[in-house]
Parts: structure tokens; sequence; C-alpha cells
């Protein structure tokens, strides 16, 4: 996986959060790239930091005592890792936007929508007041809001979930963003209007061209929109890979516990088989690999090495020490 066509390159990602007298290591070194117009999906149980993720990039972390302690973060160019506090301002809202799972508290419920939306166009495009309006109105028509005119000047509790994350949609696009960054956009969704928010963020990567990285706790929305996917666990990547590739032939046991979980693989009326035990705690993760006490195929080594991601086939990669031996 070269980085050199790559939007968004990460290296050795590590980010702590600093507790009284103890700390998490939520992100552990952690490395992926984005390319130009890919989706590229994190997914994994809650817990295993793939939120931790998102906000060490461009370092949002609504003042939780945080260190990005290591890595390189690379976008278009820029070392984001170097940025003083203006500088990662102006990136962030501009050139990378982020939505989050819950649209009823991302919105200001005292100010109008079209005010929330014409505010980033006037503060980073530089729009006047007249040509921000007509923009607003022509973002919330491409987000899928019906009468968009009649709808610039109601506030948030006019509006449902679905066309609240629409708005929030629509604000993040409003400064034309390179990377959108959606951290579980539809997990508090019911599940129609959760087909239609992933539709629309397919359809405006397609217009667009910009990348995403989507955020997920669930293998079918990773299935529907992602063309590649880094499953997380406990703070790691344990496998990377083409979304078709890690669906035919997923190479980590995480992975495959994962699948067996789905619906779709169990078979019709087939028992789920939920992962037994639980994820570690990141403030004393076990020695080794991770995921070795949960793991039915561990061996000794399994609890003494740690595992690093090693290509299984062409921009495939796992992180299993047996991943050969088990034929995996
Ligand atoms: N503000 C914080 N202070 C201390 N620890 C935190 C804080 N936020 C997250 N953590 C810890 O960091 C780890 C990773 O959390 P993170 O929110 O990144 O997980 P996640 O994968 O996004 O989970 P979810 O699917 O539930 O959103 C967890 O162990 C969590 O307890
Ligand atoms: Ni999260």
């Amino acid at each position: 996986m070269s980085g050199a066509t790559a939007l968004l390159q990460v290296e050795n990602l590590v980010t702590r959060f600093n507790g009284h007298g103890s700390a998490v290591t939520a992100v552990d070194g952690v490395s992926f790239d984005i390319r130009p117009g890919e989706i590229f999906g994190l997914v994994g149980e809650s817990g295993c930091g793939k939120s931790a993720t998102c906000r060490s990039l461009i370092r949002l972390f609504g003042g939780a005592a945080t260190e990005v302690a290591g890595g390189k973060i690379l976008f278009d160019g820029i070392d984001l890792a170097s940025l003083d506090d203006r500088g990662m301002e102006d990136v962030r809202g501009a050139r990378i936007a982020m939505i989050f799972q819950d649209p009823m508290t991302a919105l200001n419920p005292t100010m109008r929508i079209g005010d929330q939306i014409m505010e980033g166009l006037r503060r980073h495009r530089g729009l006047g007041r007249r040509a921000a309006r007509e923009e607003a109105v022509r973002l919330l028509s491409s987000v899928g809001v019906t009468s968009p005119e009649s709808r610039l000047g109601a506030y948030p509790h006019h509006f449902s979930g679905g066309m609240r994350q629409r708005v929030l949609i629509a604000i993040a696009l409003a400064c034309r963003p390179q990377l959108l960054i959606a951290d579980e956009p539809t997990t508090a969704l019911d599940v129609t209007i959760q087909d239609q928010i992933l539709k629309l963020i397919l359809r405006l990567r397609d217009e667009t061209g910009m990348s995403v990285l989507m955020v997920t706790h669930d293998l079918g929305v990773v299935a529907q929109t992602c063309d590649r996917v880094a499953v997380m666990y406990a703070g790691r990547i344990a496998e990377m890979g083409e979304t078709p590739q890690i669906f035919r032939r997923p190479a980590h046991p995480y992975t495959r516990a994962l699948l067996d979980a789905l619906p779709a693989h169990a078979g019709r009326g087939a028992k789920l088989k939920p992962i037994g035990g639980e994820p570690p705690n990141l403030a004393a993760p076990p020695p080794g690999c991770r995921f070795h006490p949960r793991c039915p195929h561990a061996a000794d080594k399994c609890k003494q090495r740690l595992p690093e991601l090693e290509m299984i086939e062409p921009g495939h990669g796992s992180a299993c020490l047996r991943v050969k031996e088990l034929g995996l």
C-alpha cells in the first residue's frame, strides 16, 4: 500500500487519555492511508479506539486530557501533527470536516438551520450574505432536504433525526472538504433512514470526489459503503484490505468472529454467534496479541509477541501470528 497517491497518510499513531493517575492508550500504533475519492472504513467493537483515531487526526477532543503521543499524520502534503492550533483550525472545517453519531446534540438548538449553514460559508469561503443564502439552499437541496428555502428559518427541533443528519452533512460539505470524517453517522437513526444517509454519502462522494473516513461498528455498513476497511481491536489494526477481500477471505480470527456474528453469514434462522468475552481494558492490555484471551486459535507465541500487520496478498494485511498455519 504505497502512500504515493494517498490524500491522508497515518503512520504509527499513538493517542493517550491521561486520567487521574492512569493513562489509557486508546490508539496504539495505527497506520493506514486514504486515497482521493475513497471511502475508507474503520470498524470494530465499542471502545476499540475508532473515535479516538478520528479525533486525533484533527485534534478534536472536547477538553479531554489527551496527548497524541506519537506518529505521523500527513494530509495532502501537510504534516498535521506539526500544525499549531491556528493552523489546525484552518484545516478543520475547511479541508477536513467531521460528522458525528448524534445529530441531536451537534447542532446549535438556539440558532436557525440557515444561519448555521451560512456561518461556515461566510467564514471559510468568504461568501457575502446573499451568496451564502443561495449556497445554503443549494446545499440543503443536494442533501435531499425538500423545499429548502422555507427550511432556512427553522430550528433544529423542527427536524427529525434523519433530517438533522442531512443538515449536518450540508454544514460539513459547505466548505468543500477533501476529507469527510463520518463517525457512526447512522447509528442513532432507524434502518430506512440509515440506508438513505449512506446512499447520500456515496452519492456526494461520487459528485465531489471527496474522501471519506467511515467509522462504524457494523460490517453491513462497511459492505454497503467502503472501498477499503481496517478492522480495529483494542487500539490496533487487526486486519486491513479492500472490502471484498475482507469479506471473501477474512484473515484474522477477530474479523472471522465479527463476520460469523452477521445475520446474513450465519444463514437464515441460524443462531448468532457473538464473540465470547470482553475486549481488554486499554489501561492494562494483555501481553502479546490483544485478541488472544478471546481467540479460539491462540497459541503460546500469541501470548508473548505483539503481532504487526503483514501482507498476505496485495493490499490485504493481517496482524495474526498464526495466519499462515491456520490457512486463513
Ligand atoms: N475522554 C476520555 N477520557 C478517557 N478515556 C477515554 C475518553 N474517550 C475515550 N476514552 C477511552 O478510549 C478508548 C477508545 O475510545 P473510543 O471512543 O475511541 O472508542 P470507539 O471505538 O469510538 O467506541 P464506540 O464504538 O463506542 O464509539 C476507550 O477505552 C475509552 O474508554
Ligand atoms: Ni466512537
